[in-house]
């Protein structure tokens, strides 16, 4: 199939990118600056386009030239404390690009695959599935959960993707949070660690995977894909720490209220994957298995 993939230079767009050109589709990917891969040189079914999404006249040249089947929209202002102290760019961004990327994406019917987040809940309940209503607590969860609302509108098939904390070895730009830890510890820096945040981690490798499998079945709707495991980011760094087998010494346990982020992150967080397993036959690596992929010399 014709894929339009934006946020192509990104952990998540990466990954998905990966996944679509092992299976033989025809990917466009789309990023705001230059093409950061290299895939260019090992797939002939890959095109790279730059293209600023939230600039419409770029945007439906775009469009007109790919005319894509399926759009897997994964570009974002991603970061929570960035969206936090720049919230007109990350309404721009998160919520006026996707609306211009939906009216271009009813041009062509294409089917429209959305990333959202985990920040759309308020970390009060934690564990959320797909039915539990949002509440965020980030200018950042509010933008994604405003995009959500945009995608629930388009007329043609649509599916939601929600997952959290993404990580794995960068194929390309930036690295994860589990490769700053192990800098840090490499590096035997000290590092505060929030131990009162609960998430479910998620492989890039098992998001995108489980992302194919929606576009391959065009299963639409709402899905959680997250990793199976749920601990909080010291958890993560100890168990980096065990895996290096570095002593954890310089990593100190601090709570949200000590430790000062421009953006509220939910406390109790973490995605029920039930759905994704029953519908999507989404199985995900435990973190064990995610961290040694991750970190694998
Ligand atoms: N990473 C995570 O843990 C999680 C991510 N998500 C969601 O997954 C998606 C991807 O996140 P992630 O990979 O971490 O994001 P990154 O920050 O790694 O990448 C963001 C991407 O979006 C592109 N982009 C940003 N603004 C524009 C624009 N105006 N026009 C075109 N492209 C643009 C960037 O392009 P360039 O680099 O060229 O500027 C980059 O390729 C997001 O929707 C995010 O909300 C959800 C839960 C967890
Ligand atoms: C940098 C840093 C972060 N942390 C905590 C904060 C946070 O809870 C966690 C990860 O920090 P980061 O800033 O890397 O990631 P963060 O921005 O919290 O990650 C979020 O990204 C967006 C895209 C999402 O949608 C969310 O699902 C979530 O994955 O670790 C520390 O404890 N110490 C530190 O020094």
């Amino acid at each position: 199939m014709k894929i339009l993939v934006t946020g192509s230079n990104g952990f998540v767009g990466s990954h998905v990118v990966a996944a679509l050109l092992k299976e033989g589709h025809e990917v466009f990917a789309s990023s705001r600056t230059g093409d950061a891969s290299s895939f260019n040189k090992q797939y002939p079914t890959y095109r790279f386009i730059q293209v600023d999404f939230t600039d419409p006249f770029s945007l439906h040249d775009a469009f007109e030239f790919v005319q894509p089947e399926v759009v897997v929209h994964c570009g974002a202002m991603s970061k929570p404390d960035e969206c936090e102290l720049n919230q007109a760019d990350a309404y721009d961004v998160n919520v006026y690009g996707t609306l211009q990327l939906l009216l271009n994406a009813e041009t062509y019917q294409s089917f429209f695959v959305h990333l959202s987040t985990d920040f759309i809940f308020d970390g009060e309940k934690g564990m959320y599935t797909e039915d539990d209503p949002a509440n965020p607590i980030s200018y950042y969860g509010r933008t994604k959960k405003e995009a959500e609302d945009a995608v629930a509108e388009y007329k043609f098939d649509k599916a939601i993707v929600r997952t959290s904390f993404v990580y794995g070895k960068p194929l390309y730009g930036r690295d994860s949070f589990i490769g700053l830890i192990a800098k840090k510890l490499k590096n035997n820096e000290p590092f505060k660690v929030v131990n009162d945040q609960q998430r479910t981690p998620t492989h890039g490798e098992d998001l995108a995977k489980g992302i194919r499998t929606i576009i391959n079945k065009r299963a639409c709707g709402v899905y959680n894909l997250a990793g199976k495991d749920l601990l909080t980011p010291y958890e993560m760094a100890l168990a980096t720490a065990a895996y290096l087998n570095i002593s954890a010494h310089q990593l100190t346990p601090v709570t949200r209220a000590t430790f000062q982020e421009k953006a509220l992150r939910p406390l109790n967080g973490g995605l029920n994957i039930a759905k994704a397993q029953r519908e999507l036959d989404y199985h995900p690596m435990s973190f064990a298995e995610g961290l040694e992929k991750t970190l694998a010399e």
